[in-house]
């Protein structure tokens, strides 16, 4: 090397201090890892474990009544309790129903005498008792989506909060202080972080729904859904996840519901589509653990046996959704080759043929981006909803073939 040529690693070292030549440009692609977590939980669970045949089975029927029932995001805002203007007070409402969306189930055995709020004449049991219950505060006049509300310990009460989750009969919500504290701690930390307004965290998430779960997970205690499982962190996150679902499909992928990363929320860890999923003949739980949940025992939250139903769970609606894409994909290229056009295909419907398939292979390999002109989009969120749905259904009509797992937390 000539004397007035420099020495290259000193250049790099050089130029490393100075932080030249670092890969600028937009930030890598957001994560939640919830759904490697779940792969990690199924790969190694030993209580639960899924039946291919049946998952197969499954997919291809949710998929035909979810295109029966024209299920999509609109589904959300056709539920009679569900807010219905899409502005900034449906924000705050559907963030006050996710810090509160968990436990509602009841240890009492006759029915009649379980938790339930009545409203608009009618009384509401699970989840809709929690949304009926906030409607009615808000007639009432009770601030109860305002974050300063939540803040201020002379207006909002335990006896205040008791009053709006009171129970048409004399067993009350469960959980009612650990639900205190979940608004209170929302309220602490949208005043230091976020001014005061939760919108300010959907801005900082920058349209991705991975962020915003992120964001929640690590700004709120009460959104860290995570647990130990074989020596792992796992997350799952459900009701974040759900709370950016509630966005999304309240408004419609637009607004504050416009993600470009929506299909990386999975499905929501809850206790409702496990005991759909087994119902279906998807999800299989071994002898004793079957046993325990069918005799109502209760299932510690944090348990390796509980986390392996989360974990397992979650895996299995992605197994459905790329079932179902498989099927979406396999229906278009049929009628894009069965088409009218084809049989007399001229060169240009040749071409039509080829874009069409184009399209649809496109899709296949990119599920994220919204399909033009798919029929039905269908991601994990809408798989869910549809199961959540189907699930409450079946147990109107009293037939639950296997009771829901009983863990009592502030999680689900
Ligand atoms: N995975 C999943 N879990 C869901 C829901 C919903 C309601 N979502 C609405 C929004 C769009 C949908 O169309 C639904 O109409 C509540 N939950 C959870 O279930 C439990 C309540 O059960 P039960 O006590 O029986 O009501 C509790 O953990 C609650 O957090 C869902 O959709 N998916």
């Amino acid at each position: 090397m000539s004397d007035d040529e420099a020495d290259p690693e000193l250049v790099e070292l050089l130029r490393q201090s100075l932080g030249l030549g670092k890969k600028t440009g937009p930030p890598p692609p957001a994560d939640t890892k919830v759904l490697q977590n779940a792969r990690f939980i199924f790969d190694n669970s030993i209580d639960v474990a899924l039946d291919p045949r049946g998952t197969k089975a499954a997919a291809r029927t949710i998929w035909q009544q979810m295109q029966q029932k024209n299920y999509s995001a609109k589904s959300w805002s056709e539920h009679d309790l569900h807010p219905k203007s899409k502005d900034e007070s449906t924000v705050d409402f559907i963030l006050t129903m996710d810090l509160l969306n968990f436990s509602f189930w009841s240890a009492e055995p006759d029915e009649q005498k379980r938790f339930s709020i009545e409203y608009r004449g009618q009384k509401w049991t699970g989840y809709w008792s929690l949304v009926a219950a906030l409607q009615r505060a808000l007639e009432e006049d009770i601030p109860i989506t305002s974050p300063d509300f939540w803040l201020d310990e002379d207006a909002l009460t335990e006896d205040v909060l008791r009053h709006v989750f009171r129970s048409a009969t004399d067993e009350e919500i469960p959980l009612l202080e650990e639900r205190l504290e979940c608004l209170r701690e929302a309220g602490r930390v949208l005043d230091e972080k976020y001014d005061g307004s939760f919108i300010n965290c959907i801005y900082d998430a920058n349209q991705s729904a991975a962020a915003l779960v992120n964001l929640l997970a690590d700004d709120f205690a009460c959104f860290r859904d995570e647990a130990s499982f074989d020596g792992r962190r796992v997350r799952f996150y459900k009701r974040a996840q759900i709370l950016v679902a509630d966005l999304w499909a309240c408004f419609e992928g637009e607004s504050f519901g416009e993600f470009n990363d929506i299909d990386k929320i999975t499905m929501f860890a809850d206790y409702r589509i496990p005991q759909m999923l087994n119902q279906l003949g998807c999800l299989l739980y071994s002898p004793p653990l079957e046993s325990l949940i069918r005799r109502l025992q209760p299932i510690e939250v944090g348990s390796k046996r509980e986390v392996e139903i989360r974990g397992t769970s979650i895996w299995c609606i992605e197994l459905i959704r790329q079932e179902i894409e498989r099927l979406q994909s396999e229906s278009e290229l049929q009628s894009a080759n069965s088409s009218p056009q084809s049989e007399a295909a001229g060169e240009q419907d040749k071409e039509k043929d080829e874009k069409d398939t184009a399209v649809a292979v496109a899709v296949l390999h990119n599920p994220g981006e919204k399909p033009h002109g798919r029929k039905s989009y269908i991601n994990a969120i809408l798989i869910d909803f549809f199961l959540y749905d189907s699930m409450k259904e079946l147990e109107r009509d009293g037939q639950e073939a296997i009771p829901h797992h009983r863990t009592r937390s502030i999680w689900y």
